[in-house]
């Protein structure tokens, strides 16, 4: 086995057959799989060297690993979800034994996360693939009875992955114990073909994630050992006994820790789209701003300025809030281990608001970064359409967003309800029960009054929801008629809930920190900040109005300190994208690469279109000289 010292940048990126001689999107929807499952399994190889002296931790932090595979499999890499969500359901939901049997093998098997089906993402409770117990052989039998029933959209699941685990109805004597785990072998260690009694495919192209290798998956009569099921929560006795868990939602746990991880990940996506939007910025040259001097950098419009630095702001924003919130996971999941479960309901609605406006954000973000490059961010060669549908695509895996914004809704409601009653609640949302004694207090153009009016906003759309709640039950609805005939403002309330929590904890860490950093770094990370939180309050305006005591004078200064943070920015501008420190192997644009030789690298990258192998492709001889000849006056 060849061995690899430990990977970093320079040692992967250095590796000859990790190279590509045609760009990836000259390559067949066929060929861009095969091409990165070769890069791919270089990698693996290297991270299972790498891997072997290292437990799988429940929780692990993302390696810096993940960033390099970014570079070296441009699309998605389709072991990924492996790492993400494979191995922490078997290390999260799985008894001591069960991880050291199924994970045995370590790196010797590829699994995916198998949970979505043709006909249910969203409704977990709805999904149909069964698991029946069999007491005599002392297995679980399992089956799609219905073609919606079959798992659609898993990575890996199509040719890569040999194992995963499934979600699965569990049925024990005739009777119906909900969602369940199962750890499923798939197709042959050895020759790699699917096992008997399933049927295995890919779903198809898709906008993007298209070397993901996202598939289908059928079951028919499939039988694995009762130990299969992933029993550190609820367990399946050999008599057939079923021992509930003490909570049924601890089962959604992998859920929770990939959302946790998601406002990490897209504050790298924003770093990378920041970094070519910004350096192209600077390179490309166009109009002018006074007539009698030259084109100016692009960079230099104040509206580009505006287009491009909340991108900056956000990306730390998201890291600073990501390592916030990631804390916060291994809190709760530590207070679980102890037996305690009081804040998973807190922790489920923050990762829920959190991972929806982070992904929602880097989405339109990421398209403005592209939309500021002109014609040049339209060309694949840039990387910014690739990031784009990578980025965007996160909207709706792990939890679509309007869904997950419902869950977040539903705990704001539940919070309200507390704070009328006079309970104490977690510091998350105690600002609901000081919502009346600071509803009217006089508004401060400050960063921490922008945070305290935003808080107010939050305070005042959840007591409007739960007051048309009350109303439709009056009418004479049904609660959850009631709560389907609010959901408009639930999810605004959700949004501002988001928003005020990504400001505050931006604030708050990066004015805790200041203090030990020197002072040039401090300066500008709070204009940064303070940029991020101005941003919101101006396009917030509407609601500040509304729920705070904000005045137009208080706008208008408030848009005269954005216009300022801009100025002050500009100067830094370069140098803050440099500083995320991403190397061009792994930003992969030729608008964006460091030596900012913006032109040359668009024509190599251009002369290696396939097109360009010749001066006359070959269709002008077969199909249109016939037709220029035929009709040639
Ligand atoms: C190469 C090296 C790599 C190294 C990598 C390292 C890791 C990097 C990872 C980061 C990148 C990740 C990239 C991933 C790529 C793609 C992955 C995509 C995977 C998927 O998409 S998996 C499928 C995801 N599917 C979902 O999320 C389904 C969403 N639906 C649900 O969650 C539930 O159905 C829903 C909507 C919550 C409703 O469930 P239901 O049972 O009906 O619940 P109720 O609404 O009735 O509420 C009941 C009650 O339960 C609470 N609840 C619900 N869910 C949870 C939860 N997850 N946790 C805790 N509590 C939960 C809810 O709050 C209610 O509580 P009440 O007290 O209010 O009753
Ligand atoms: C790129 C990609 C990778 C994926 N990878 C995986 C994977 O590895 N493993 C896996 O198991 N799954 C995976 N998924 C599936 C993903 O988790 C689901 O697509 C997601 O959970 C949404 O479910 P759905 O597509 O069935 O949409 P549905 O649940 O049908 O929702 C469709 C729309 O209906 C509305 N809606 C649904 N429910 C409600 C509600 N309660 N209230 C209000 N509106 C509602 C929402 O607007 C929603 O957008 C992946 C998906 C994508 C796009």
């Amino acid at each position: 086995m060849k061995c690899y010292p430990v990977p970093r940048e320079n040692l992967v990126l250095s590796i000859d057959n990790l190279k590509d001689d045609i760009p990836e999107e000259y390559l067949s929807h066929k060929e861009c799989y095969e091409n990165v499952i070769r890069k791919g399994s270089v990698l693996y190889d290297i991270f299972s060297e790498l891997s072997k002296d290292r437990k799988h931790k429940a929780h692990q932090a993302p390696s810096n690993a993940y960033r390099i595979s970014d570079g070296i499999m441009q699309n998605v890499n389709p072991f990924l979800l492996h790492f993400a969500l494979f191995v922490p359901a078997i290390t999260n939901q799985a008894t001591p034994e069960q991880q050291a049997e199924f994970l045995k093998h370590g790196f010797g098997i590829i699994g995916t996360y198998a949970q979505t089906e043709l006909g249910h993402g969203t409704f977990l409770r709805g999904l149909e693939t069964t698991a029946t117990l069999d007491l005599e052989t002392d297995e679980f039998v399992l089956n799609s009875p219905t073609l919606t029933s079959y798992k659609w959209w898993p990575g890996g699941l199509g040719h890569t992955a040999n194992h995963c685990v499934v979600m699965a109805q569990l049925y024990v004597k005739g009777k119906c114990h909900g969602p369940h785990l199962f750890f499923v072998q798939i197709r042959d260690i050895e020759t790699h073909e699917p096992l008997p009694g399933l049927k295995l495919g890919e779903i198809g192209a898709k906008m993007g994630f298209n070397t993901a290798d996202n598939g289908f998956l059928g079951f028919h009569n499939f039988r694995i050992p009762r130990n299969n099921m992933l029993m550190k929560n609820s367990q399946v006795l050999k008599d057939g006994t079923y021992v509930e868990s003490k909570n049924e939602k601890l089962t959604y746990g992998s859920m929770v820790f990939v959302r946790v991880y998601l406002l990490s990940d897209m504050a790298y996506m924003l770093a990378r789209a920041a970094t070519i939007s910004v350096r192209y910025s600077a390179v490309r040259h166009q109009s002018h701003i006074k007539p009698d001097e030259p084109e100016v950098q692009i960079l230099d419009f104040v509206i580009q300025q505006h287009k491009l630095f909340i991108s900056i702001a956000t990306s730390h924003a998201f890291k600073i809030c990501g390592l916030w919130l990631w804390q916060t996971y291994s809190k709760v999941m530590e207070d679980i281990g102890k037996g305690s479960m009081d804040r998973l309901p807190e922790l489920h609605a923050l990762s829920c608001c959190l991972k929806t406006t982070s992904t929602r954000d880097a989405g339109w973000l990421i398209e403005q970064c592209r939309l500021a490059c002109g014609g040049h961010g339209y060309l694949m060669s840039s990387n910014l359409p690739s990031l784009y549908t990578t980025a965007t695509a996160a909207i709706t895996y792990e939890g679509e967003s309007t869904v997950l914004l419902l869950q977040t809704a539903r705990y704001l409601i539940k919070s309200w309800k507390r704070a009328m009653e006079g309970e104490s609640l977690p510091a998350t949302v105690s600002f609901l029960s000081e919502y009346f004694n600071k509803r009217y207090n006089k508004w401060e153009n400050t960063p921490k009054g922008i945070v305290d009016g935003l808080k107010l906003v939050v305070a005042g759309v959840t007591k409007m929801c739960a007051e048309s709640i009350q109303k439709h039950v009056s009418r004479g609805q049904q609660y959850e008629e009631a709560w389907n005939s609010s959901s408009v403002q639930l999810i605004k309330a959700s949004e501002a809930y988001s928003r005020a929590l990504l400001c505050e904890v931006f604030w708050f860490e990066v004015d805790k920190v200041s203090s030990t950093l020197s002072n040039n770094l401090a300066v500008v990370l709070k204009q940064l900040a303070e940029l991020y939180i101005t941003y919101w309050a101006l396009e917030k305006r509407g609601d500040l109005l509304v729920y705070t005591t904000i005045s137009k004078d208080d706008l208008d200064k408030l848009q005269e300190r954005y216009e300022e943070l801009l100025a002050l920015i500009r100067p830094n501008a370069v140098g803050l994208v440099d500083s995320f420190d991403i190397r061009d192997e792994i930003l992969c644009s030729t608008l964006g690469a460091y030596d900012g030789r913006v032109y040359e690298r668009m024509m190599e990258h251009a002369l290696k279109s396939p097109l360009n192998a010749e001066t006359v492709n070959q269709s002008f001889h077969k199909y249109m000289k016939p037709v220029i000849l035929k009709h040639k006056i």
